[in-house]
Parts: C-alpha cells; structure tokens; sequence
C-alpha cells in the first residue's frame, strides 16, 4: 500500500483528493494535515466522511510526515510547500503539488505573478509539470510534481493538438473561461457570498491572472517558441466546473478535417480526454465529478478563426483527479487506479 499524507486536507481540493484516495485500491491516508482543525475528527468537519474516516486531523510536521508517508500532497496557499520543501525530505517522499509553487521555471515570473518571494528556487528546475497527457514519460521517474492549475489544465489540453501541429498562430490564442466558486477554496471571502455570486457572473483578474503566464509557457513548448495569450476568468455561480472557450486565427489553407485529425492524434488514446462528437460542445455537467475533459471545436469560416472549447471539473481533473493520475505514475501503477469516476448527473 502506498502511504498518503495531505497538508491541506480540510480545503476543497484536500478534500477531494480523501475522497477520491479513500476509494483508491493502493493507498491509505496516514495523514490528514490541517492548521485550523488539528485534533479534531477530521468526519466532524467533512459530514459526508462519517463512518467512513475514522482519523484525526493533524498539524504539519513535514519532518514526522515524512517519515509516515511516501507521498505527501499539498493541497495548501501558495507558497507553502516551497516553504517545506528540502533535500531530507525529498529523498524520503514524493511530493506532488497542488499550489502553483513550482509549476513555473522562470523564478521571475513567478514572482511578478503570485507577488510572493519563492522559498525554494532550487528545486523549480528539478520539478516536473504534471499534465500528464504532455508529460508522463518525466512524471514517472519524477520525485516533485507540480500539479498544474485548474483553469491551466483545461485551457492547455482544449488548445495543445492545435498548437503543436502548427495550425493555428498561438499569438492570437484568447481564452474565455468560467469556474464554478469551489475553484476559490474554502476560505470566507465578501466575494465567494451566496449573495455576491448567486444570481450573478462576473470576469475578474482581467488580463493579469496568475495563470496567464502558466497556459503562455506550457502552450509555448507546444509551439516551440515564447507566446502572448489574452486570459479572461468568470466566477459562475456553480458549485463545481470550469469551461473554457479558446478563439484563435488559423494559419492559412488549414481545414477542419486537419482539426480533427490533430486531436484524435493526441488524444484518440486518452482515456481521460474525450473529444466530444462534430458539433457537440463541451458541458460542465457532463464531467462533473469525474476525471474528463471533454474537448471540441467548431471553425468560422467567416472570421477565419477556430474557436475550441474544453470542460472539466476543477476539483477533479483541475485539482485531485490529476494529483492521483500523477501519483499513480510516478509509483509506476496504471494511471487510471482509483479514477474510474463516471460524471454524475443532475
Ligand atoms: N479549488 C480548486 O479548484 C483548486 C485549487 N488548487 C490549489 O490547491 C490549493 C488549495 O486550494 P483550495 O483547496 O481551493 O483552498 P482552501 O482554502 O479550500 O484550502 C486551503 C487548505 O490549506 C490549509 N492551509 C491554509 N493556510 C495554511 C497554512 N499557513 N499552513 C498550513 N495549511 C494551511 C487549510 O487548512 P485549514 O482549513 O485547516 O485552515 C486548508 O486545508 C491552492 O494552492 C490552490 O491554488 C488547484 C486547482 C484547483
Ligand atoms: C474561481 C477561482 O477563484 N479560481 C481560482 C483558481 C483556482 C485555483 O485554486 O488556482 P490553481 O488552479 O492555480 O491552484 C482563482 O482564480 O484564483
């Protein structure tokens, strides 16, 4: 059995990943990391656990975890585990991560961005980004996994096969996306009110959200050159959910069946990604709860321009569907173990 320890259990995304590692055939969570519950019973906070995790939380002793674990999963703010991170530990336990820590290579932007000085720049270079339809061969051997971004995982796979195949001009990539309001975590915000959010949709950090930079570097390996995106997020007044709708001009000549061609190149044998029937578009409700993403696109012959679509569900895919995915390779087991999830509905 695979010993798992969360820092940052009592958070949205921690939360998942227990829900999701408790159904898990190889693994068993030693530790349920918290700052605000320590001592309590971690089914007295999570209702939906009751009768069925019969543990405490604890506090995050990454020196005692370290030795109880062989993977620990942080599901916490950033720039906490490049606060934890050391040699000791690395060579005792994997570490995947769900904040943004390590996800960039360029420390620079990292810190524009996130307006936060970085605790371990050392290990940024070490560190591998854990899309893992781009980058399973590396994820496998990898001992730091930077678990990449929720709005980032579906704006990259919805463009990547387009990119990558050169038909479109990255440059003029413009990424529409919604998120649901558990993407904003758990923490009391004026902003994330049943109030301020019911009943309402609005776009926020308008051209300077921090996963702008996140989608322009992993898109720009994909084209093999530096690119400039335009990255608009919404809050929607959803639970759960993100949809992202991604506008970009074609290079010249290239035609629908080239389109399709490309992503049934990347991802025909992705068991994770679905590329949804012509004509069909990619709904949140249709991934909810599961590890999908769907994608599809439709060409505007008017505008000469491709509009491709994704759907996932952030805390699934976009958070700890994809931390178990990479767990599951970098401890060398099938990588869907534990994520045979069907999307509920309603
Ligand atoms: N929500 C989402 O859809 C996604 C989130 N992520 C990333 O996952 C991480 C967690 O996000 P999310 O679950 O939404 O956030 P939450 O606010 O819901 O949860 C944060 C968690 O971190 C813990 N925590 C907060 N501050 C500290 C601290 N100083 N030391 C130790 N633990 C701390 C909290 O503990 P306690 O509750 O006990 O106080 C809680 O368990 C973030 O980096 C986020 O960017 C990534 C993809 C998607
Ligand atoms: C709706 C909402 O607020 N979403 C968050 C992004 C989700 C998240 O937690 O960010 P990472 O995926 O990078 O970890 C935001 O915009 O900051």
């Amino acid at each position: 059995m695979i010993k798992a320890g969360i820092i940052g259990s009592t958070g949205y995304a921690g939360q998942e990943l227990v829900r999701l590692l408790m159904q898990h055939p190889d693994v068993e969570i030693v530790w349920y990391g918290s700052r605000s519950y320590i001592d309590q019973q971690y089914a007295d906070v999570f209702q939906n656990m009751f009768q069925i995790v019969d543990a405490k939380c604890m506090d995050d002793n990454m020196d005692a975890l370290a030795d109880a674990a062989d993977v620990i999963f942080t599901a916490t703010p950033q720039g906490l585990c490049a606060s934890l991170v050391n040699e000791d530990v690395l060579n005792k336990v994997k570490i995947i991560d769900l904040s943004a820590d390590f996800r960039i290579k360029d420390v620079e932007v990292y810190e524009k961005w996130y307006g936060i000085k970085h605790k371990s720049p050392s290990y940024i270079k070490e560190a591998v980004y854990g899309l893992c339809e781009i980058n399973r061969e590396d994820i496998k051997g990898a001992r730091l996994i930077a678990n990449p971004g929720c709005y980032t995982t579906c704006s990259i796979l919805t463009c990547y096969p387009l990119v990558k195949e050169g038909l479109i001009d990255p440059n003029t990539i413009i990424v529409d996306a919604k998120s649901g309001t558990s993407g904003a975590g758990r923490g009391a915000k004026t902003a994330n009110l049943f109030c301020e959010v019911n009943e309402n949709m609005k776009a926020y950090g308008v051209a300077t959200h921090r996963h702008t930079p996140e989608i322009e570097e992993q898109l720009g390996y994909a084209a093999g050159y530096p690119i400039t995106i335009n990255f608009t997020p919404h809050l929607v007044p959803m639970n759960r959910g993100i949809l992202a709708t991604a506008y970009a001009s074609l290079k010249e000549g290239v035609t629908e069946e080239q389109i399709r061609a490309a992503y049934d190149k990347y991802y025909a044998n992705e068991k994770f990604v679905r590329v949804l029937k012509p004509g069909v578009c990619p709904e949140t409700r249709w991934v909810e709860g599961s590890n999908y993403v769907d994608v599809n696109f439709k060409v505007d012959l008017r505008t000469h321009r491709v509009i491709m679509m994704g759907a996932i569900d952030n805390l699934v895919k976009g958070a700890a569907g994809q931390a178990v995915q990479n767990m599951n390779l970098a401890f060398g087991l099938d990588e869907s173990t534990g994520l045979n999830l069907v999307p509920m509905f309603p």
